[in-house]
């Protein structure tokens, strides 16, 4: 099979297989046909990467941070070198256009390692004076064993991402793939290992949602974090908080994206695209609910009919495919159910709405304008490539409608005014928001949700929170007045 990996698990620094596990047939989301057969961690092999993971992160955490970057940055230099493979193997994993995952898969694993290397030898605590002399100091501490749950849009990135931080500062993880993309993080073990990260650090097991939650409700577990649809954040979330384990919830979304009749229409009709329909619509953050001020909606229409309808959409491995097919054929059913809502519901379709006549998950990138904010496609994470447009008058009335949602990862405003930009994004209800611009979402920056888009940021400054805990050390300086 044309990605069969050395073994279905990474545990403490190698390879390792046991096909007792039930198996994770993976599957070539552009013709259907099985490209490795890997099998779920037994209760064993969790153990195992557990137990590996615990007693790694001791000699770890006792390593000078500039040392623990150095092994980082290895790492992303490797990434950099093998991007051509990897990114193939991202394809191969997603189904993804080679034209996106040769820029934004691997590379932007590496960013995150390039970032929390530089930043680990900078982490200090602080002193603070409290009188007589006494003062207290703080230090960051890592958490320890981290378990990483990533979903299946960006395997290398999400492992990436989770790791990085987490093992800059400190900690060690277990990192469990979505069921549906297990391949790409064993690579990112496996070059890990190479840029001399120590056996134990970082390990990969497979398995279904039941493997996540048996690591989620480890004792020797300090930290989850997940990146998932909201009922999964849920009962991640409620076992975590069992044994009062830190959390980070990077959750689903259906975010909006208001554009004033003042704005550009081709970069905003740019931005409308991008953020429905690379990764055929598959990211969390897209801004899902197109709001066009109404002066600017025919022009809006016609040049996205227009340039949507020229994506090239084919297979992922050629060079000039821009558009692949959904993830797996139960996923394309339900993408398929909910274009047909929005028709049976009244919307228009402007463009789209068909699956493709060849083998492979493939519906067409679909546009539905007159929708309501009542509609389904409106209301609920469709995650796919179905933009709904909305039509709106008044700043107040759409930043009102923008907010009407219990999601809150991003949002993005087109305006040539900058002061009314300023003003919707700080009225947004989102952890992410975009002006004239969508869905970058540079390491530098942090990134995460609000409301039932989840807790804590991944990337930035922010993410030292996530990774790390403060102690408080006081110093007393004075003879111990006690009242005994
Ligand atoms: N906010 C963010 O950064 C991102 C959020 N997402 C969200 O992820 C979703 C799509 O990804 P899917 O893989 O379909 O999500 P999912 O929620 O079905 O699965 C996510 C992961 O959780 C695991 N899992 C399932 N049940 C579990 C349990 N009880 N305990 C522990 N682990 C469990 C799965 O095996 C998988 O690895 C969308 O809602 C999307 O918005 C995707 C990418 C980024």
């Amino acid at each position: 099979m044309r990605a069969q990996p050395q073994a279905s698990h990474f545990i403490d620094g190698a390879y390792i297989e046991d096909t007792s596990g039930a198996p994770i047939d993976c599957i070539y989301a552009a013709d259907g046909t099985q490209i490795a057969r890997l099998h779920e961690a037994t209760p064993a092999l969790i153990d195992k990467a557990l137990a590996a993971a615990a007693r790694a992160q001791v000699a770890w955490a006792a390593l000078r941070p500039v040392e623990r970057g150095r092994v980082l940055h290895k790492a992303a230099e490797i990434i950099r070198a093998r991007n051509a493979e990897l990114s193939e193997l991202e394809t191969l994993d997603t189904g993804k256009p080679l034209q996106e995952t040769l820029v934004a898969d691997a590379s932007s694993g590496a960013e995150a390692l390039e970032y929390f290397a530089g930043f680990a030898a900078t982490v200090t605590g602080q002193t603070v004076p409290v009188g007589g002399g006494d003062f207290v100091y703080t230090t960051r501490e890592p958490l320890g064993v981290c378990v990483g749950i990533g979903a299946w849009n960006y395997p290398t990135q999400i492992a990436c991402w989770k790791a990085a931080p987490a093992l800059a500062f400190g900690n060690a993880m277990v990192f469990k793939p979505s069921e549906v993309t297990p391949l790409c993080a064993l690579k990112v073990a496996e070059i890990l290992i190479e840029a001399g990260a120590p056996a134990g650090l970082f390990n990969v097991v497979q398995g279904r949602g039941a493997v996540g939650a048996s690591l989620v409700t480890d004792k020797r577990v300090a930290k989850v974090s997940l990146t998932g649809s909201v009922p999964t954040g849920r009962k991640v979330y409620a076992a975590a908080a069992e044994g009062i384990r830190h959390v980070t919830m990077e959750l689903g979304g259906k975010s909006p994206l208001v554009i004033f009749d003042d704005a550009s229409v081709e970069d905003a009709v740019g931005a409308a695209m991008l953020g429905n329909f690379y990764s055929s619509g598959q990211i969390c953050s897209n801004g899902t609910r197109v709001f066009v001020q109404k002066g600017l909606m025919p022009q809006f229409l016609e040049r996205l009919k227009a340039r949507t309808e020229a994506i090239v959409i084919g297979e992922p491995l050629e060079e000039e495919t821009q558009f692949g097919p959904l993830i797996t054929s139960e996923h394309l059913e339900k993408v398929m159910g909910y274009i047909e809502l929005g028709l049976q519901e009244g919307a228009t379709l402007i463009t789209g709405g068909a699956r493709l006549n060849r083998p492979g998950n493939y519906v067409q990138p679909t546009v539905f304008a007159g929708v309501t904010d009542e509609m389904t496609i409106a209301r609920e994470e469709v995650f796919g490539p179905v933009m709904a447009v909305l039509e709106f008058e008044s700043e107040a009335e759409v930043i009102a409608r923008a907010n009407a949602t219990e999601f809150g990862l991003a949002a993005g405003v087109f305006t040539a005014d900058l002061a009314r930009a300023h003003r919707v994004a700080a009225a947004f209800e989102a952890g992410t928001c975009w002006i004239n611009a969508y869905n970058l979402t540079p390491v530098e920056a942090p990134f995460g949700g609000s409301k039932l888009s989840g807790v804590g940021r991944e990337n930035g400054h922010a993410a030292v929170e996530y990774y790390t805990q403060v102690k408080s050390i006081y110093v007393g300086t004075a003879p111990v007045d006690s009242p005994y």
